[in-house]
């Protein structure tokens, strides 16, 4: 398994000091930018779009910024993100009317591609795109909010496309978000995600570093 990332969702940031913020947690050890896009339509929140990813980029941002996208429809907001300096842009395929569009649309923008599965999506919108993706997301919550609850039938789901992908020979991460915590971090790793997206359980304390550095001892379990 490639190296694990952790990719702190900046939905629980301070909006209002977000360059900062966002500074603070990649110098604390984070390695991605996790940035929730919603537009009050596919989930019931509204959220920042392009200007606030080239806003960050322009503060000086350089670590990857991972736009996923809860909106629909998702295709006409693509290419202003990838110009907006988004490294990988994930979406929904229930979002998209053509999903194998979508994913040539991201590619060709210049950013990594990925498809999101909400807890009651069937995996088969999987079929026929494996060598189109760079990432698999499973959402451990539903989408809209943070600070939920970790659903744990995700661990199985979990389970399922680690075998997918570890079959398919492609070079794809399985990303988790969702009421990812210190003390749940080691058994999603053991489930097969290799990439940790965590919002209040990083952002809602006053140490980034330590929260980041426990999760990493953590994983270190995992690896050994
Ligand atoms: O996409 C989403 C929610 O829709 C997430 O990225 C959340 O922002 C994760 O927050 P926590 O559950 O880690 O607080
Ligand atoms: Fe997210």
């Amino acid at each position: 398994m490639r190296p694990f990332l952790i990719a702190p969702s900046i939905l629980s940031a301070d909006f209002a000091r977000l360059g900062e913020d966002v500074d603070a947690v990649l110098n604390a050890g984070a390695d991605v930018v996790h940035f929730d896009v919603m537009d009050n339509h596919y989930v019931p929140n509204l959220t920042i779009g392009p200007m606030v990813c080239q806003a960050l980029r322009n503060y000086g941002v350089t670590a990857d910024i991972d736009v996923h996208l809860m909106v629909k429809p998702v295709d006409r907001i693509i290419p202003d993100f990838a110009k907006a300096g988004a490294s990988i842009i994930t979406f929904h395929p229930e979002a998209s009317e053509h999903i194998d569009r979508t994913l040539q649309l991201i590619k060709e923008s210049g950013c990594k591609a990925g498809l999101v599965f909400n807890p009651a999506t069937p995996l088969h919108y999987l079929d026929h795109v494996m060598d189109k993706l760079d990432v698999i997301l499973l959402m451990s919550v539903n989408p809209g909010f943070g600070g939920q609850s970790f659903i744990p039938s995700t661990l199985d789901k979990l389970r399922q496309v680690r075998k997918l992908i570890d079959d398919s020979g492609y070079d794809i991460r399985l990303q988790v978000d969702g009421g990812v915590k210190v003390d749940n971090i080691a058994e999603i790793a053991a489930a097969g995600a290799d990439m940790f997206v965590a919002g209040s359980a990083i952002f809602n304390t006053p140490d980034y570093k330590a929260v980041i550095d426990e999760m990493r001892a953590e994983l270190a379990s995992i690896e050994a």
